[in-house]
């Protein structure tokens, strides 16, 4: 890719005989917002560390326009970092916190004075120059350690989990601003966090990890409409698993049949899916409508199902409904096109879907 601005490549990380990261590799354009995420103990904080250069990896390398940064010292690599705690420096101002790395790095006063401007103005915290942090709420002490952290105009913003020390008002107010701030500045940012709302919402690409691994890149919609394994499938949105046996497998659809012995078609198919062998098919319960008859079009499928519990969630319905195994399965209606008296518990229903809305997945 001509317009890597980041390289990962082939990093792997053990700590004695556990393996942290396997062979993570990644490539990041200029400007983008990338983040990373994954269940606890995926390996997304490793591999952020080794970029910012707190661990040395087992094996692979790391490059910022097509240098390696391995070889470089931490405090040389000019990474801006902003981590979960507040990690500003109580004794002094918010000014002197931004102006901090400034200083450091020997700018004049007049330089200082205005740079410090510009970053409290970028942050939304002009005139907080002369407070104390312990003056400050937690989501402002974040703001000036974004600002501190972009002081220096770094071409990397690293970002480890920024909002999760915050409750949920401020951390969606804080994440409408960072994408804010990241198209003002187009810092290139990567994103730590293991919250797939709060990744949908900044980034223009995820890699989602599991176990050590990259499971899957792409944009919130790639991961959402076109997962490529089970684990993006459940660990993206919201997602029902049908156990299904494949009956036939042509290019780009399958015929399955339920557990019930009902039939139906799928417009995905996996490279080791057999005739015969087992598999799940993942539908979003957006994707899934109720209706009182069976009658389906060519393309769609339709199951029957005995409605558990009905909710009204404002802009949507949503039901739990249990299909003949015993299973409960979730669908979601905007109430744009419900009617929310239309069913009720105890309704014996089915729960229909187009044939190209669903994926199938070897069990
Ligand atoms: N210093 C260490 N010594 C031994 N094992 C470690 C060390 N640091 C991390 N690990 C292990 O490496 C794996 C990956 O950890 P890592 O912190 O990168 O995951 P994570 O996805 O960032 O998780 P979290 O969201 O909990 O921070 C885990 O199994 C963890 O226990």
């Amino acid at each position: 890719m001509s317009n890597t601005f980041l390289s990962i490549r082939g990093l792997n990380k053990q700590y004695g005989n556990v393996v942290a990261i396997d062979h993570v590799s990644l490539e990041v354009k200029k400007g983008e917002f990338m983040t990373f995420l994954g269940p606890s103990g995926s390996g997304k904080s490793t591999t952020l560390y080794i970029v910012a250069g707190f661990q040395d990896p087992t094996e692979g390398q790391v490059l910022l326009g097509g240098e390696s940064l391995l070889k470089v010292q931490p405090n040389r690599r000019n990474i801006g970092m902003v981590f979960q705690r507040y990690t500003l420096f109580p004794h002094l101002t918010v000014g002197e916190n931004v102006a901090f790395p400034l200083r450091v790095r020997g700018k004049s006063e007049a330089e200082i004075a205005n740079k410090v401007d510009e970053m409290l103005k970028l942050v939304h915290l002009k005139g907080y120059q002369n407070r104390m942090p312990s003056q400050l709420s937690g989501g402002q002490q974040q703001r000036v350690a974004i600002a501190r952290a972009l002081a220096y105009d770094p071409p990397l913003l690293l970002m480890d989990e920024p909002l999760s020390a915050l409750d949920k008002k401020l951390r969606e107010e804080l994440q409408f601003e960072l994408r804010r701030i990241h198209q003002e500045t187009g810092v290139t940012i990567l994103y730590v966090t293991h919250d797939q709302e709060e990744a949908l919402r900044l980034s223009d690409r995820i890699a989602v990890f599991n176990e050590g691994r990259i499971e899957q890149c792409g944009t919130g919609e790639d991961l959402y409409e076109r997962p490529e394994t089970k684990f993006v499938a459940g660990f993206i949105g919201n997602s029902n698993f049908l156990p299904v046996k494949v009956s036939q497998v042509a290019a780009g659809s399958a015929e399955i049949s339920f557990p019930d012995g009902s039939r139906g078609s799928t417009a995905s198919t996996v490279m080791d899916l057999k005739t015969g062998g087992e598999a799940s098919l993942m539908i979003r319960p957006d994707r899934l409508t109720l209706a009182k008859e069976a009658g389906a079009s060519a393309d769609q499928v339709a199951l029957p199902v005995t409605i558990k519990d009905t909710t009204f969630l404002g802009d949507s319905l949503y039901f739990a409904a249990v299909t003949p195994w015993n299973q409960e399965i979730t669908v979601r209606t905007p109430m744009i096109s419900a009617n929310p008296h239309e069913f009720s518990i105890g309704d014996q229903v089915f729960a229909k879907w187009h044939a190209e809305k669903s994926q199938i997945f070897s069990a």
